[in-house]
């Protein structure tokens, strides 16, 4: 049984749920003016670890809202303590009342691991999870959804990881929730499969389904949240929409010189004397060595061409060279202490260039 069972299985020993009080905290659209969810001084150990040390989380309607943070900083823990499927102490409200009284017709989770009940087809385990709820939408369309109506009578265990988790989604959005729970959801499902799951909790956002999403894509946390909450430590160190994030502890825009290796010392001091040429010490770009080459900080894409001279100028023969923007993966590293490393892939803002184009060419 895996934590979507747990979840309506611990809400039925429990007793019949409150369900007047679950639904006097009213439908979840954009106008419902209580926030879905609240955590007060949410705490959690297990025997010495601490794993939730305080959060404090406001979810409002409608938000695709975003948990990152590093392994083990407690984002499954605060995922299960929201859904009931584990206690925790301080205030946990979601729809106004404990977890564990929410009518779990509103709640939808597909949680980090899943363990289905037996052997089953996609289609027959998206209906076993249909059946745990008083209403549920059609099965085919559900798959339709998360892209798997073509392998709906496939063997849940011969499916490949993608598709299976795929169908996991299928589980969890069976009964239309109010407030869907997505913990990893892509994790392990190719290109393709991502953007059919990007599209799909776009779709269920816009629709005014609350999307609680913990991710390490940060691509992906930056395109779909709303707003993000930055976990370290089983704390909130930062929460806020993924641009406000980025403008405070993002950081300045860089190029990546790729060296054969780390500049020495001597190089990039030659590039950095080169650059200041004529610009007053505050304002020169900052230069260091990383593990591909160097880094210049604070290059705007209309000074790339300075850059280039400058190289030029310190003799530094490079071999590409790669133009970004702060993103939330800066923030993210920058707000967890973890090493800077430049991303080398081109994204969203950001740029390749090979030395015959040094001006980055027709961008
Ligand atoms: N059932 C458990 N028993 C003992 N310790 C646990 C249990 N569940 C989690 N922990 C510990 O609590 C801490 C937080 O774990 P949690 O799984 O919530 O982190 P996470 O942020 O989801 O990590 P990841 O990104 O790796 O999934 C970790 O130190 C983990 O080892």
């Amino acid at each position: 049984m895996n934590e979507t069972a747990a979840a309506s299985a611990s809400a039925a020993e429990d007793g019949e749920p409150d369900r007047g009080a679950a639904d006097s905290a009213g439908p979840a659209d954009a106008t419902d003016p209580d926030p879905v969810v609240v955590g007060e001084g949410v705490r959690k150990s297990y025997g010495e670890v601490v794993a939730l040390d305080g959060v404090e989380i406001r979810v409002e309607p409608g938000e695709v809202f975003g948990l990152i943070g590093p392994n083990g900083a407690g984002k499954t823990t605060l995922v299960r303590a929201l859904t009931g499927t584990t206690e925790a102490e301080g205030d946990l409200r979601v729809f106004g009342v404990p977890p564990r009284e929410v009518d779990p017709q509103r709640i939808g989770l597909l949680p980090q691991s899943f363990d289905p009940p037996e052997r089953l087809t996609a289609v027959e385990l998206v209906d076993y999870y249909g059946g745990l709820y008083d209403a549920a939408r059609d099965t085919d369309p559900v798959l339709r959804d998360v892209g798997m109506a073509d392998d709906a009578d496939a063997w849940y265990e011969t499916l490949s990881g993608g598709q299976q988790r795929r169908t996991c989604v299928a589980t969890a959005i069976v009964n239309d929730p109010d407030l869907l729970f997505l913990d990893e959801p892509t994790t392990g499902i190719d290109p393709a499969g991502r953007r059919s799951i990007h599209r799909l909790i776009e779709r269920l956002a816009g629709d005014g389904t609350t999307v609680f999403l913990t991710s390490h894509a940060m691509d992906e946390v930056e395109r779909l949240a709303d707003r993000v909450a930055l976990l370290r430590d089983g704390a909130v160190v930062a929460v806020g929409a993924p641009d406000e994030l980025i403008a405070e502890h993002g950081g300045e825009p860089s190029l990546a010189v790729a060296l054969d290796g780390p500049a020495d010392e001597a190089a990039v001091e030659a590039v950095q004397e080169a650059l200041s040429d004529g610009a007053a010490e505050e304002d020169a770009p900052g230069v260091e060595s990383t593990p591909e080459g160097l880094r210049i900080g604070g290059v705007r894409p209309e000074e790339i061409g300075d850059a280039v001279d400058a190289l030029d100028a310190a003799g530094v023969a490079f071999e590409s060279l790669a133009w970004s923007e702060p993103s939330l993966e800066d923030v993210y590293l920058r707000l967890t202490g973890e090493e800077y490393s430049p991303r080398s892939e081109a994204g969203s803002g950001s740029g390749t260039f090979d030395e015959t184009a040094p001006d980055g060419g027709d961008r």
